[in-house]
């Protein structure tokens, strides 16, 4: 549960004067250690107060809520993207601007410079008196120029790059904080492995993304400008080369946008399928090793993976095409403007071809490069955003947990509550469970027992009737969850270490001769999800982290049957009938000897409630399963 190390250096960029910011100079040290040692997570500095990922994850989230607001009023789709743009725009755009001022004008005025300072060393240029002056003049813009550019150029990137990260945390952290949210239902479809492929793989488009987002309008603006000033060196000629690099980057440029998205997503699919296939291989590896099973699954995690290269395979070979169009794009196009300026009875002089091999250069990193890249990456961080549209709008838990004055622990009036939206699980229900009571639910196997308790919980969300719960909430799972830690911080969870709290619990749940079999008592490692521990032990460290948290309502889903009927009588009486006296309690079991001790039965089937009372009121009713689970009985002691 700890990731063992906190970042604890403060990031030099804050207390940076203005120079050190503009020549990064405040990078130097960590570029230093980085060149001596190698740099590992723990040189890392930590984030700035404006790049957190709580600090983005609230402004995010506070957009999307009033996102989410403005598309129910105006029945229409939310939609993530407006709710990004909300959030960042402010910043994007002015870095936007300085782009604008290196890519779209300053670096179009670069070749004119050029031109003017070649023709300073043209021989018919050598009669000029001031020739030298002017030749000083010219480099020395031309140097001003280029510093400037660089300046601009790698400020302005590293600002909207960081956007791009800014807007990556944020989703992350929209997402995470969904995940936590999702009810039960939810959590069923295909969505652990979507999570896991979003916030490791496709966010990461929005760094690449956003610095060259602002190429969408500034590429049009130096076209117009570079076509003038091409226009102005070599007349009509111009067109024919501003023509023939438009035929050969913008068709092709549509084209490889559509397919880029389509092939994206089917990519993005394909390993959501993989990733989510490898995670169940994982769960269950104990089961494939025991039936050597190993060979079938390769076979299955191969096909899977090969499916996923083909597509990988269709887009780096698309890539590799266009990429080899922007080779010869510049050259092809110098020389169709070359010949029509000849053919039209032009005489070619070394600034003009300077010039424009410089403006050719320079539209060809726009068009064929920097704007086919923009297209793909949008494509792609386009899908990445509907992607997470999707998720967030799956549905929630339902926060039911209320505190009123009252002795109602908990209260479910006619609620009807279903999984999937074919069946109803819960139908009719009314419980009433007075604060301290200890109530069992008992029932076949499917009759909704744990239905109950995640509807409690608010995971299993309802379509009729009110359900309210009074209380903090502890929760034992029927399937016992322990993650890679010591036993005791399986225990303990997230709460504090309480000496004496903690003693008892471990005296209540049975689990002191355990400890001293562990090599390591308490502090021994499990492994992991518990693998090194037996299934009685598993559950009862589950049931004793669900006891360790102080709550006014425990949920016991069928902790008695994984342990013998010895060590289950110790963990009724000691630790449910004892020491969780007077909280209120539901404990799912399917054993008779512990219902003649509870307080009320709630007796199930097929999710409707067949009967309810003490023992023996429903044993005098004859209750059938009451009856099933008596006669059982005697034939076991026969
Ligand atoms: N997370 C879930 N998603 C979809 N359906 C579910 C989910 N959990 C339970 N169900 C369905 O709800 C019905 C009731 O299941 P539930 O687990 O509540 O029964 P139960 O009485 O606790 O059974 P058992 O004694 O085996 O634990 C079953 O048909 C089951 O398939």
């Amino acid at each position: 549960m700890d990731s063992g190390f906190n970042l604890a250096k403060n990031n030099p960029k804050k207390s940076a004067n203005f120079l050190s910011k503009l020549f990064f100079v405040w990078l130097i040290k960590l570029f230093r250690r980085g060149v001596k040692n190698g740099i590992s997570v723990q040189d890392l500095y930590l984030p700035m107060a404006s790049d957190n990922s709580k600090t983005l994850g609230n402004k995010l989230e506070r957009y999307w809520i009033m996102e989410l607001e403005e598309a129910q009023k105006k029945e229409r789709k939310p939609s993530l993207l407006r709710a990004l743009t909300k959030t960042f725009i402010g910043t994007y755009l002015l870095h936007g601007f300085f782009m604008f001022l290196h890519l779209g004008l300053l670096r179009s005025f670069q070749p004119v410079v050029l031109s003017f300072f070649v023709q300073m060393f043209a021989e018919e240029e050598s009669s000029n008196e001031h020739k030298k002056t002017y030749q000083y003049l010219y480099g020395g813009g031309l140097l001003l120029l280029t510093c400037i550019v660089v300046f601009l150029y790698h400020h302005s990137t590293l600002e909207l790059s960081r956007a791009g990260m800014k807007a990556r945390i944020a989703c992350s952290s929209l997402l995470y904080r969904k995940a936590l949210r999702l009810s039960r239902k939810s959590c069923g479809t295909d969505t652990s492995g979507q999570l896991v492929n979003l916030m490791s793989n496709d966010f990461l488009r929005f760094d690449l993304v956003a610095p060259m987002l602002h190429t969408f309008w500034i590429i049009p603006i130096q076209i117009l400008l570079i076509t003038y000033f091409i226009w102005e060196e070599v007349g009509v000629s111009s067109l024919a080369g501003v023509g023939a690099m438009c035929i050969l980057t913008i068709p092709v440029q549509g084209v490889m946008g559509k397919l880029s998205t389509i092939l994206r997503h089917k990519v993005a699919d394909r390993t959501d399928y993989r990733v989510r296939l490898m995670s169940e291989l994982i769960n269950g590896i104990q089961v494939i090793k025991m039936y050597v099973w190993e060979k079938p699954f390769e076979k299955i995690v191969q096909t899977a993976r090969k499916r996923e290269i083909k597509m990988i395979w269709y887009t780096s070979h698309l890539k590799g095409l266009y990429n080899s169009f922007s080779v010869f794009t510049e050259r092809v196009t110098l020389y169709f403007v070359v010949i029509c300026y000849y053919l039209l009875g032009n005489r070619i002089t070394a600034s003009k071809v300077f010039s424009m091999a410089q403006f050719f250069n320079i539209l060809q990193l726009s068009m064929a490069i920097y704007f086919p890249l923009a297209v793909q990456l949008g494509a792609e961080a386009l899908v990445a955003v509907k992607r997470a549209e999707e998720i967030l709008m799956l549905e929630e838990r339902q926060n039911i947990v209320k505190r009123t004055e009252d002795n109602k622990g908990i209260s479910i009036e006619r609620v009807q509550a279903s999984w999937t939206s074919e069946q109803h699980t819960l139908k009719n229900l009314n419980i009433s469970i007075p604060t301290g009571m200890l109530c069992a639910i008992v029932g076949p196997v499917g009759s909704g027992k744990s239905s109950i308790l995640q509807l409690i919980l608010g995971e299993l969300n309802y379509d009729k009737g009110t359900v309210s719960v009074n209380g903090e909430i502890a929760y034992a799972s029927q399937e016992p969850w322990l993650f890679v830690s010591s036993v005791r911080q399986n225990i303990i969870y997230i709460e504090n270490y309480n000496k004496k709290r903690y003693a008892n619990i471990v005296d209540v749940c049975a689990l002191k001769k355990d400890f001293q079999l562990f090599p390591n008592g308490d502090k021994t490692l499990v492994g992991e999800r518990g693998v090194s521990l037996s299934g009685g032990q598993r559950a009862r460290i589950n049931l004793a982290r669900a006891i360790y948290k102080e709550a006014d309502i425990y949920l016991l889903d069928d902790p008695l049957s994984a342990v013998d009927t010895h060590v289950a009588n110790h963990l009724f009486d000691e630790c449910i009938a004892g020491y969780l006296r007077g909280k209120t309690r539901i404990l799912v079991t399917h054993q008779l000897q512990f219902l003649k001790k509870v307080d009320h039965i709630i007796v199930l089937n097929g999710g409707i409630i067949e009967g309810q009372g003490t023992f023996t009121e429903l044993m005098n009713s004859n209750s059938p399963y009451l009856q099933f689970l008596a006669k059982k009985e005697e034939e076991m002691e026969l």
